[in-house]
């Protein structure tokens, strides 16, 4: 799915109107009416409604959601703050069109702002995405108020205050939304860590905005959703054999972390790999032989530590590797051969991460076109550099990414992954039982069979990423969020690929 800008939004409604030949007032009755759809499945109207309206569509969104609202019964009042004979067209045609019942308060001083009661229900509809400077004065302070109490908070498209899609200067205040209803496609804001005071939990409802123009507009920023997913996953042929699936090599597990070396190895297996072979130092011998029958295993010369490239490498179609290796000398040495020598796809992971980024000779000989790094923001930080917020940090994954031709996903909550091309790639599955050690092990695991079976890397990484997040949150249901460990991502990975391939 498609992240568009507020400027792209604003295009996609211009272009909807003129197509259907409709009023842009028919639109935002459309808006309000999904928007009350959402709600009446949220809120009892036994709950008093507060709806606090700006001076654009935003507000005017909220005063026909006040309408509707009162319509399906339930106890609305309305807030409009400012001058209402400077507010939007739209705005003031709903103005009218407001039912008498419903009381409106207009809030033109400080000593007009309600302290409302408990167990209300706030709608937001302050500002949306036509806001272009921070928010002070009065509005800042209303949205203060609301955000000091306690009533659940439900914005209309944005958090009011929050930027769209760039950095939302200091000063502003921001609305901390319970819940955000947004338009036809979710917006960058709600994907960064940075927001997560104000961003809740996120909904987008259809508004059936021109397919045309969604199917046309150009975008370097995408919501990997599970019909995307869907349309990637490619069946098993009928006459199979373990040779159409790929053989990948794991590279991974050091003295005292071969744990790590199991967890990726589980992984892959389970996420479709025809042929596995690790390569681990002979402390892992043994216990790899055993943990993980399926797979073959290779000793190192090194008694601790990979320090060699297996012989024959060409024979992989894939190499993973990070997972549990350490940062000793031989190890670097190892990953500079690897850099220098490799043919096939590599997926990098962790102590390779950290030994690549500690090195501008080894940066400069990441083979193009061929590499996955798969960074927490840590590695990633040592990778690419310090970013002054969320919104440079996603610059410097794109910049990164064209120099040396590579792909990055940047795990988190919403995953983020960087192409070649300059594509951003948001993940949507996932959840914070995964913040534990060892589930990034299982993701390089997974990325590194999609590979194998011939996935392009942008494939593997996207589909590899969703199947991961899929897997942890069908783990939710039977571990939960604090018991959750990485091998319960591994245990679950049969059902979200399962999963993924009903119709
Ligand atoms: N396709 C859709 O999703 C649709 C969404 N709709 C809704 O419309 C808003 C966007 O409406 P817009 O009128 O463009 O913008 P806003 O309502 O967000 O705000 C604009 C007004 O606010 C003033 N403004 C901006 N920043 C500030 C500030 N910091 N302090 C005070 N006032 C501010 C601005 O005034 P100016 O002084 O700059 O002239 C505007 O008056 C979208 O989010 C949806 O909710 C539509 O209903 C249709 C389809
Ligand atoms: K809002």
């Amino acid at each position: 799915m498609k992240l568009l800008t507020a400027a792209q939004t604003r295009e996609a409604d211009a272009f909807t109107i003129k197509e259907e030949d409709i009023e842009s007032v028919d639109l935002m009755e459309r808006v309000a009416k999904a928007f009350a759809g959402w709600f009446e499945n949220k809120f009892q109207p036994t709950q008093p409604v507060y709806i606090f309206c700006g001076p654009g569509n935003n507000g005017g969104d909220g005063l026909a959601i006040a309408r509707l609202l009162h319509q399906r019964q339930y106890k609305v009042q309305v807030y409009i703050i400012g001058d209402v004979s400077k507010a939007s067209h739209d705005f003031k045609v709903n103005l009218e069109q407001l039912p008498k019942e419903i009381v409106q308060h207009p809030i033109q001083a400080e000593a007009d702002i309600p302290v409302l009661p408990d167990g209300a229900c706030v709608v937001d509809a302050l500002f949306g995405t036509g806001l272009n400077r921070p928010v002070t004065g009065l509005y800042g302070k209303v949205i203060e108020q609301l955000n000091k109490s306690n009533n659940c908070i439900t914005s209309v498209d944005m958090p009011s205050g929050l930027y769209t899609d760039s950095q939302t200067p200091e000063e502003g205040a921001i609305v901390q939304a319970d819940f955000i209803v947004s338009f036809e496609f979710p917006k960058l804001a709600f994907l960064l860590p940075q927001h997560e005071q104000y961003i809740g939990q996120w909904h987008v409802v259809p508004i059936n905005l021109s397919q045309k123009f969604i199917s046309h507009v150009e975008t370097t920023l995408h919501c990997t959703t599970q019909q995307d997913v869907k349309h990637l996953l490619k069946p098993r042929k009928r006459f199979s054999h373990k040779g159409l699936y790929g053989h990948a090599l794991l590279l991974c597990g050091g003295y005292g972390k071969m744990g790590a070396a199991m967890l990726a190895a589980h992984a892959c297996l389970r996420s479709g790999v025809g042929l596995l072979t690790i390569q681990a130092p002979p402390v892992g011998y043994s216990v790899l032989q055993t943990a993980v029958p399926e797979a073959m295993t290779l000793v190192d010369k090194n008694r601790k530590h990979l320090s060699e490239l297996p012989q024959g490498i060409e024979k992989y179609d894939v190499i993973g590797t990070g997972p549990g290796l350490g940062t000793e000398k031989v190890t670097q040495t190892a990953i500079g051969q690897l850099l220098a020598t490799s043919t096939q796809p590599l997926v990098i992971d962790a102590d390779a991460i950290n030994i690549i980024a500690s090195s501008d000779r080894l940066k400069s000989q990441i083979p193009k076109h061929s590499v996955i790094f798969t960074p927490h923001p840590k590695e990633f930080e040592r990778l690419v550099g310090k970013a002054q917020n969320d919104y440079d940090r996603l610059e410097r994954m794109k910049e990164f990414c064209h120099k040396h031709a590579c792909y990055i996903t940047l795990k988190g909550n919403n995953t983020a992954i960087g192409t070649p091309d300059g594509n951003i790639y948001f993940n949507t599955t996932g959840n914070s039982g995964m913040a534990t050690g060892g589930t990034g092990d299982v993701l390089t695991g997974i990325i590194t069979a999609f590979v194998a079976q011939n996935y392009s890397l942008e494939e593997a990484c996207r589909l590899g990423v969703y199947v991961h997040g899929l897997a942890g949150d069908l783990a939710l249901n039977t571990v939960g969020e604090i018991s959750m460990i990485a091998s319960d991502v591994i245990d679950h990975l049969p059902k979200a690929l399962l999963s993924l391939q009903q119709p």
